[in-house]
């Protein structure tokens, strides 16, 4: 079985591992861990992963070498496994906003480098995953694919669009988990208890994403089957966007695009 190294087991890196043993394509024993704080893995060690505080020792063996680290701290992580790397490794890096050149900087410019932005969807398997690169061949991008495509669905993307990748689909995740929330506050002002009103949001949030996802539609089609004329849901759509809606999605997406592209401090 294929051998993966996690460096920065933190959010992101804990849900790719989770996910991937969820998957049944990985076993806990072929994935490495790491992180400084190596008490807060008891848990996963429990579970038969391999936990370790040395990033040196843990990249041994691996085919691919996630570094799942802060932009700020993964200039520090690079300088020291550097002097451990092997040729034919795949480091592949999900942080955001540090280009295949950064990298490559650091690490020297033979290593084969490949960039992921996953989201947190990744521990159940529903992660969309934009991969990027500027010097893997065909076969170890397929690597790099094969492994996410194992939790979740993949685009191969030019790597100028990460940052826009990791607005949409990273920071994403949690734009559309706000909205269920304001739609979960929404029932409880119109009269259902707050359990009831988040599992009805949830629900639909998912019946609205699995009818584009089934049907291949644009949303605005399937809103015109729900939009009877002089009826209640054009008049709510109407007032939302007096009030800003699409704008305010749109805007946020933007701007956090526009963090994302900053948080490398040479
Ligand atoms: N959260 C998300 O949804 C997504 C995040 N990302 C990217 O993933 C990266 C990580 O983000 P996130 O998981 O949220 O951050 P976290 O802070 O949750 O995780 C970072 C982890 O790195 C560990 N760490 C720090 N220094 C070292 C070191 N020297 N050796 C080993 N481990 C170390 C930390 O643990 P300790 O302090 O114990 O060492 C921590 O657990 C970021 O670059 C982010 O841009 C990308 C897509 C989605
Ligand atoms: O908020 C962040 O900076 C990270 C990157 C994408 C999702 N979380």
């Amino acid at each position: 079985m294929r051998k993966v190294t996690i460096i920065g087991s933190g959010n992101i890196g804990l849900a790719l591992a989770k996910g991937l043993v969820k998957s049944d394509e990985y076993q806990a024993n072929n994935i490495t861990l790491t992180r400084r704080v190596l008490q807060s893995l008891q848990e996963e060690k429990e579970l038969g992963f391999d936990v370790s505080a040395n990033n040196q020792e843990a990249i041994q063996g691996a085919e691919v070498i996630v570094l799942a680290i802060l932009p700020q701290q993964i200039r520090k992580v690079m300088e020291e496994i550097r002097p451990a790397l092997s040729p034919h490794q795949i480091v592949v890096s999900v942080a955001s906003g540090v280009s295949c050149a950064h990298i490559k900087e650091v690490l020297g410019l033979d290593t084969i480098v490949v960039r992921a932005m996953p989201n947190t969807a990744i521990a159940i398997g529903q992660s969309m995953t934009c991969i990027a690169t500027d010097n893997a061949n065909t076969e170890e991008v397929a690597v790099v694919e094969r492994l996410f495509e194992t939790v979740g669905s993949v685009v191969v993307i030019n790597e100028d669009l990460m940052t826009s990748a990791t607005a949409l689909c990273a920071c994403g995740i949690a734009f559309f988990l706000r909205s269920i929330r304001a739609a979960s506050q929404g029932g409880v002002e119109i009269g259902f208890h707050a359990h009831d009103a988040l599992k009805m949001a949830i629900q639909t949030a998912k019946g609205a994403a699995d009818l584009l996802l089934q049907t291949n539609n644009h949303p605005e089609s399937e809103i015109d089957k729900v939009t009877s004329p002089k009826g209640c849901t054009i008049a709510g759509l109407n007032e939302m966007e007096h009030n800003g809606f699409s704008s305010a999605f749109i805007k946020g997406i933007k701007f956090s695009a526009k963090q994302a592209g900053g948080l490398y401090n040479d």
